[in-house]
């Protein structure tokens, strides 16, 4: 498959990492570590570019190269062609002012208002205060907040805060917004609503947003493009589609496991052995889109093999309007019937992954 996040020019694209490696001096009694390892990706100017890992993979620490907060040990970090390590002081502060950032925790400011803390980036630039009320305004109307500008941070619930956050981040007018696990302290429903105000940024701003995260529901909800990031390295990256439905990596499989409807049941997975024996029945995931999707591909499968199939888990989803389908199946591991369903699976078009055998 080709790799369109690596084939976007330089021109077209907001951030690059070139060969970026981040080693950590030894303290106490850890030694060195090597927390990025040879990294080159690409983001796409005004795309919203997920980068997926478990915890301490790395992903902070690539973040923070971005926006000048840590240095890389070799090689260089790009912000719109501008070499971020080689910036002084004063570049440093005028990088900041095009970057905004979201967090976690929100970050706000518990003394200040809804308004002072999205109003305090202006401040700290030296804006006059008729100038920040005709900024703060209209931001505070498009995170939904006009209302609340008077509020303190206590008296908000933790979708507002973020609404709050996002609105400040804007402040200045970046032209990339950070966003650093930005849902993680979200119930599901507040993490729908502030990926929706992401997806309205970026379409109506032309906003690129760089978001970091450990849930594959955000990268799924929201991302155009993804990196899959693994003990300081990139093992897997493309459009978010095409990575969902085609996963290369083990790590990129056991993270889209993990989404609703691809978990298989407590009883099958405690009973999943990785080798068959006689008898045993092997268990497939099928991934299945485009003209796959329209067909019915379960009686169609019977059919061919001439055997009994098992539906164990399933969901039809969709990434940026375009629908696919995840299905396990279950059927006789003898090579005849095996073989037969693998020339099914060729011909349709089906990816698939042996997930096991279950006796
Ligand atoms: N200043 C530092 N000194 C030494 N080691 C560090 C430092 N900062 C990060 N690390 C190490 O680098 C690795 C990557 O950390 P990082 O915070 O980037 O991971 P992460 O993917 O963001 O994890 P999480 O999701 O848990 O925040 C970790 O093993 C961490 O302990």
């Amino acid at each position: 498959m080709t790799n369109p996040v690596a084939e976007i020019s330089p021109k077209d694209a907001a951030v690059v990492f070139e060969s970026v490696s981040k080693r950590f001096a030894a303290s106490g009694a850890n030694g060195a570590f090597t927390a990025l390892d040879n990294v080159s990706l690409t983001v796409a100017r005004g795309s919203i570019t997920g980068i997926i890992g478990r915890s301490g993979a790395g992903k902070s620490t690539l973040i923070r190269l971005v926006n000048g907060l840590e240095k890389p040990s070799s090689g260089r970090v790009l912000v719109d062609g501008v070499d971020v390590g080689a910036l002084d002081e004063a570049g440093l502060r005028s990088l900041r002012r095009s970057v905004g950032m979201i967090f976690q925790h929100f970050n706000l400011l518990s003394s200040r208002t809804v308004f002072g803390n999205v109003a305090l980036p202006l401040e700290i630039a030296g804006m006059d205060r008729g100038a920040i009320e005709a900024r703060v305004r209209p931001l505070l109307d498009l995170v939904g907040l006009a209302d609340k500008h008077g509020r303190y941070p206590a008296e908000l619930s933790g979708g507002q805060k973020q609404r709050v956050g996002i609105a400040r981040a804007l402040a200045t007018e970046p032209k990339l917004l950070l966003s650093d696990e930005a849902t993680s302290a979200l119930d599901p429903e507040t993490t729908q609503a502030i990926l929706a105000l992401l997806r309205r940024i970026n379409a109506e701003l032309g906003l690129t947003v760089l978001l970091i995260t450990h849930e594959m529901e955000v990268v799924k909800a929201v991302t155009s493009d993804v990196a899959v990031i693994d003990r300081g390295e990139i093992i897997e990256r493309g459009h978010t589609f095409d990575v969902f439905t085609h996963p290369r990596h083990g790590t990129t499989r056991a993270l889209l496991s993990g989404l609703p409807g691809s978990k298989l049941p407590e009883a099958i997975a405690r009973g999943l052995k990785p080798e068959a024996a006689a008898g045993d029945r092997v268990v497939v995931r099928l991934t299945f889109f485009g003209a796959a999707a329209e067909r019915p591909l379960i009686s169609q499968l019977i059919k061919s093999i001439g055997a009994e199939v098992n539906i164990i888990a399933g969901t039809i989803d969709e990434i940026g309007g375009r629908p696919y389908g995840s299905l396990v199946v279950a059927y006789g591991g003898d090579a005849e019937t095996s073989g037969k369903a693998e020339r099914f699976f060729a011909e349709n078009g089906l990816v698939t992954e042996v997930l096991g055998h279950v006796a």
